[in-house]
């Protein structure tokens, strides 16, 4: 007889735990336990995610280790600093995938600078088409979901740094919107302010994912990378439209970028190199696993450049985190995701 997970979801109300929800829905491996939230607790989850209708009458609990105790898999899909309190109680056997920061930064000082507190240490990180992580992700019991702009910039660049054709100097302007930002209302983030506008924030590497991208490249590239990242708030729900460049190094032209990105993602389910000419869009991404790709190269400015489109919520949250949790169980990579969007 074929043996489900048992899962738990803490921070169901939201956002990110919505989509994992409506991911674990149609994933056959697994039932669906404990729904947790805090200011939600004792509502059901319903009132909060009306989209997810077999879970509807679900009452959600409180945020406890009590409540998380006894399941396979706990996803933590909490505001930032509050996953590692709680995964510090669940015992070792359980997989815990934490889809906050809690555990993404390998070094202390850069996590007291760009989150403060505690450090509480790095975990196998969730991206599993960047060099060595689909091993260090295989069988492992903890897993640190990337931040949803990390997904899209490092991939775009991962690829031309393992093949040696750029320079540790990278820029990156990532379009987001607002459902980045989470449920909780916020003043940039009302309607009035965000329709029929665009905005840059977080800029002059002032934003928090600046050092989870230099981690992900330098490990890529062998050396320290410096990032530029500006994030630009778009007026759409869903979708991050990532444009990465650097400098290229000496007679890389067109063809050789092409193969590299071919050879890096040919044979990876979710990574799609679209055809030359093609440009990614978010359009096409959304509501599926899928990182769409395209690579040129600028001869006037010998810069390569690369864009890529995810959906926020799903390769960037809740899918990434899905497929990881896969890979840790030895489930096929791709249960329970899709390479299909919606479209229009
Ligand atoms: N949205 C995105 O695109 C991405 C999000 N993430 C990360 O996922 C996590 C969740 O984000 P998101 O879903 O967008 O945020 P939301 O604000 O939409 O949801 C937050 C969830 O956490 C619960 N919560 C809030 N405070 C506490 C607390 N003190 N203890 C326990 N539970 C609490 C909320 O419950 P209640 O409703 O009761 O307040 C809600 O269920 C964050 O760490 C975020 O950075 C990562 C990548 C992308
Ligand atoms: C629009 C918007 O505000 N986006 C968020 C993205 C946060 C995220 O996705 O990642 P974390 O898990 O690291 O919080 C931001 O820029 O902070």
């Amino acid at each position: 007889m074929r043996m489900t997970v048992n899962i738990a979801v803490a921070g169901a109300s939201g956002y990110a735990g919505g989509e994992l929800l409506r991911l674990l829905l149609t994933h056959p491996e697994v039932e669906i336990g404990a729904l947790t939230a805090a200011s939600s607790a004792g509502t059901k989850l319903g009132v909060h995610q009306p989209h997810l209708v077999p879970l509807a009458d679900r009452v959600l609990a409180e945020t406890t280790p009590e409540t998380l105790a006894g399941h396979d898999v706990v996803f933590l899909a909490l505001p930032h600093g509050h996953s590692a309190e709680i995964a510090a109680q669940l015992g070792p056997d359980v997989l815990v995938v934490d889809l906050g920061a809690d555990h993404r930064l390998a070094d202390p000082a850069d996590w007291r600078r760009w989150y403060g507190g505690e450090h509480a240490g790095q975990w196998p990180y969730g991206l599993p088409e960047l060099p060595g992580a689909r091993e260090k992700l295989t069988g492992t019991k903890r897993i640190a979901v990337p931040g949803c702009f990390p997904t899209g910039g490092s991939l775009a660049l991962a690829p031309a740094f393992a093949a040696g054709l750029i320079e540790p100097d990278v820029t990156v302007v990532a379009v987001t919107g607002t459902s980045g930002a989470g449920k909780s209302l916020k003043p940039n983030l009302l309607g009035s302010e965000v329709m029929g506008s665009a905005s840059a924030y977080g800029v002059g590497g002032a934003h928090r994912h600046t050092p989870e991208f230099a981690q992900n490249l330098s490990a890529v590239a062998g050396e320290k990378v410096t990032v530029s990242f500006t994030p630009v708030l778009a007026p759409m729900p869903r979708g991050i439209l990532t444009t990465a460049s650097a400098p290229l190094k000496d007679d890389v032209d067109e063809a050789a970028a092409r193969a590299a990105y071919e050879k890096a993602y040919d044979a990876e389910p979710f990574v799609q190199l679209l055809p030359a000419g093609a440009w990614p869009a978010t359009a096409a991404t959304l509501g599926s696993n899928n990182v769409q790709l395209q690579v040129a190269v600028d001869t006037g400015a010998r810069r390569l450049v690369v864009v890529t489109a995810i959906d926020n919520l799903t390769k960037g949250t809740a899918g990434g985190a899905v497929q990881s949790m896969n890979l840790a169980l030895g489930f096929p990579e791709t249960t329970g995701l899709s390479t299909v969007g919606v479209a229009p």
